[in-house]
């Protein structure tokens, strides 16, 4: 299987900073994740409008097809360049990905796509995706429906879902599915990581 990384957004909410290459403990947010990703990935993509940016990084490089229509186009392009059925697809604010719970969503069994179920919100951007979804997707974004949970409802889909429950016996604390959009978000993130990092020294 392989994964990919979504990184081609605006980062409007950032003031500024491109949130994917802010700092990140020893690296860079999305450095962080894929370092994670090549540890159980042969093959991690990411997705994003600007190859330079991300060339220092041990990661295929590319380029969405569509321009400006959020992270279904990044699904999108990712899906088309991936050389395997089942793809691992996830945004690239969110560093605290947990190895055993990625595993864990391997092992299931995906007719088109695996999503987590949590806190009553579904998490489309840390989710397995057939490249069965590709003519779906496609066609989702030439109608210009960009949600991407739009295109899953109209357009007989085959979701199935892990739950809290599974979640949690990997994360109790559902720290996967913190997501960095702006700058307070960030700076307790980084709280986040000195906890985990003194957690794992005691
Ligand atoms: N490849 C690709 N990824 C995208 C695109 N739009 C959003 N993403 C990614 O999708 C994920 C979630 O994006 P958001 O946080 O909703 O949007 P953002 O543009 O990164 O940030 P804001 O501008 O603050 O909303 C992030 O990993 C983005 O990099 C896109 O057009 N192409």
């Amino acid at each position: 299987m392989s994964a990919i990384i979504l990184a081609g957004g605006l980062s409007s909410r950032m003031e500024g900073a491109n949130k994917p290459l802010m700092e990140f403990g020893d690296t860079t947010m999305i450095g962080r994740i894929v370092d994670n990703l090549k540890s159980i990935f042969s093959e991690v993509l990411i997705v994003t409008k600007n190859q330079e940016l991300y060339q220092d990084y041990d990661a295929e490089i590319v380029l969405d097809k569509f321009e400006h229509q959020g992270p279904l186009s990044g699904i999108h392009a990712g899906l088309e360049a991936s050389r395997t059925e089942n793809n691992f697809i996830v945004s690239c604010d969110m560093p605290f990905l947990n190895l055993d719970l990625i595993r864990y969503m391997l092992n299931q069994s995906v007719e088109d796509i695996l999503v987590p179920r949590v806190e009553g919100h579904l998490e489309p951007l840390h989710a397995v995706y057939s490249k069965q979804c590709l003519p779906k997707i496609e066609k989702a974004v030439r109608r210009e429906k960009f949600k991407i949970i739009e295109f899953w409802e109209w357009d007989d889909v085959d979701v199935r879902y892990i739950e809290q429950t599974e979640v949690e016996r990997f994360d109790p604390n559902l720290y996967t599915f913190f997501n960095i959009n702006t700058r307070k978000d960030y700076r307790q993130a980084l709280e986040i990581l000195t906890k985990m990092n003194k957690e794992e020294l005691d």
